[in-house]
């Protein structure tokens, strides 16, 4: 499990290294990960590193002190680096004089030929956008295509909400120290591809995590010896009506995909879901339905009376429930469905349904946005996108970056409902069942796509492949 800190959290634990911290050898440690990332990318980009082009675009404090100090060793390396002081009185001293010792030069401009350019004009200590100054050497840099490597994190990104300001450096690696930040997680499209470097520092377990997908593959459900189909979780999906058939087939077969076990169906679809999937038990009505583990409710089912009556039904029984699409709208409108409830509840709402449940748009801050939802509703809350965040009330949270937004197309979040809610009938909590679904929700969107725009029922269909893959993950 990957935690994912706030700079708080972070300046803490640096500053419970007592001489470490105020002797700079955290520093010359930071210093050297920077300098380690960059030779990489140098090489990366061609043999060599002697006479090779880097630019540190260095800001006022200890962010720039990182970079200065790597400019330092890459110069000893035969590197022609050159420093741009964005604020030259305050450039961090010992940094500045090291960079300078071993012949490394100030510029006022950004040379035509750059191989990487160095972010570093801010950290955790940045607040708001890249200032215009700044903003304007970015844009040149960008123009030369030069590897961006941001120190610590792209500036102009919030370290702990993960806000995008505008302007804001896009990277191509972020290299951090000690561990990832909450804006790693938040705004991982933003930061490229992370490396932590080990610079020393303790931390205490965080309350935002993201698994691997080792772990997701330990935590999935897969048929043992002594199982049988009951054995494994049955889960009852409630989907669809006459306008919208196809979410009670998208929903259905994803679960169909996702386990073993079985899965019922209840809706007036079932000719439509029979069709694509004969395993599929139906029945007339919640009621009528046997034996069922949890219930995945809402897509396509109408806002309606009946829509209301099948949902008090399907949260009567007390099971694990995920409530999605309209099933989250009905619920906005009488959030009293919920109360009594012992059972896990997990509602899987877009930033639309997120809207009318909480009263305001998830955005900017996502994070604190779904966890106060997850607390109204004394419920675990997952807020759909490119990050998925899954949140208990308690505020523990796993997030998703899906890696690609491929998945960003109709139907997309019916098939999600379908695999979380399988994951949810096997005995998954809701935020690892949440989580987890998110995860092989995008393995699958990136495997169907390959680089071409697909449809939710290609996303549905990679479901077993992108299993397959994680199952040799499996110790
Ligand atoms: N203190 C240490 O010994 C260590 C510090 N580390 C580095 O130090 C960083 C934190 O350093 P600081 O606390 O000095 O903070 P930063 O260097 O992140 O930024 C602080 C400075 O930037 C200015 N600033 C804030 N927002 C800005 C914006 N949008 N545009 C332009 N300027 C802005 C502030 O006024 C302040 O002068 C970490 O991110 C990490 O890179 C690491 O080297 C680990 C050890
Ligand atoms: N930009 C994106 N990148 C990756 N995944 C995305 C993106 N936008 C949405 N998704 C995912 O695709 C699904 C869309 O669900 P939803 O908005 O409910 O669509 P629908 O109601 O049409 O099925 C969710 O699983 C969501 O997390
Ligand atoms: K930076």
């Amino acid at each position: 499990m990957t935690g994912y800190y706030t700079a708080a959290q972070i300046r803490a634990a640096e500053e419970a290294t007592g001489d470490l911290l105020s002797g700079g050898v955290l520093m010359v440690r930071a210093a050297n990960a920077v300098a380690g990332t960059v030779l990489a990318r140098l090489r990366r980009r061609g043999a060599g590193v002697y006479g090779r082009r880097v630019l540190l675009v260095v800001g006022a404090g200890n962010n720039g002190g990182d970079a200065l100090f790597a400019g330092a060793t890459l110069v000893r390396r035969g590197v022609r680096v050159e420093a741009l002081l964005l604020d030259p009185d305050r450039a961090h001293r010992a940094g500045l004089s090291a960079f300078r010792r071993v012949g490394g030069r100030v510029t006022d401009g950004v040379p035509q030929t750059l191989d990487v350019a160095v972010d570093a004009v801010v950290g955790l200590g940045g607040r708001g956008p890249l200032r215009p100054q700044a903003a304007a050497v970015f844009d040149v840099i960008a123009q030369t295509g030069a590897t961006v490597v941001a120190v610590d994190l792209p500036s102009g990104i919030d370290p702990d909400t993960g806000v995008v300001h505008q302007p804001s450096v896009r990277a191509d690696v972020s290299v951090t120290f000690g561990a990832p930040r909450l804006a790693h997680l938040l705004a991982g499209p933003q930061c490229g591809e992370v490396v932590v470097a080990d610079i020393g520092i303790d931390l205490p377990e965080s309350s935002v995590d993201s698994p691997s997908n080792t772990e997701v593959a330990q935590w999935w459900p897969l048929p043992g010896p002594h199982d049988d189909k009951y054995s494994q979780g049955v889960v009852g999906i409630v989907a669809g009506s006459a306008t919208y058939p196809g979410a009670a087939v998208l929903s259905t077969a994803a679960a169909v995909a996702a386990t073993s076990g079985m899965t019922r169906y209840i809706g007036p679809a079932a000719e439509q879901v029979l069709a694509v999937c004969p395993e599929v038990v139906t029945a007339a009505g919640v009621g009528a339905a046997g034996r069922v583990q949890a219930w995945a409710i809402g897509p396509g089912i109408g806002t309606g009376d009946q829509a209301h009556e099948l949902l008090a039904d399907v949260l009567a029984a007390d099971l694990p429930t995920l409530i999605d699409a309209d099933g989250l709208t009905v619920l906005a409108r009488d959030p009293g469905l919920l109360a009594g409830r012992a059972a896990p509840t997990l509602l899987t709402p877009h930033a639309g349904e997120f809207a009318r449940l909480a009263g305001a748009d998830p955005t900017p801050d996502r994070l604190t946005a779904v966890r106060a939802l997850a607390e109204r509703m004394n419920a675990t809350v997952l807020l759909k996108g490119r990050i998925t965040l899954v949140a208990d009330p308690d505020g523990r949270v796993s997030g998703n970056d899906a890696g690609s937004s491929w998945a960003a197309t109709a139907g997309a979040g019916d098939v999600l409902t379908g695999i979380a809610g399988a994951l949810l009938s096997a005995g998954l909590p809701a935020r690892a069942a949440g989580v987890a679904a998110a995860r092989v929700h995008g393995l699958a969107a990136a495997r169907a796509s390959g680089g071409a725009p697909i449809g939710a029922s290609a996303l549905r269909a990679a479901v077993a492949p992108a299993l397959r893959e994680l199952s040799d993950l499996r110790e």
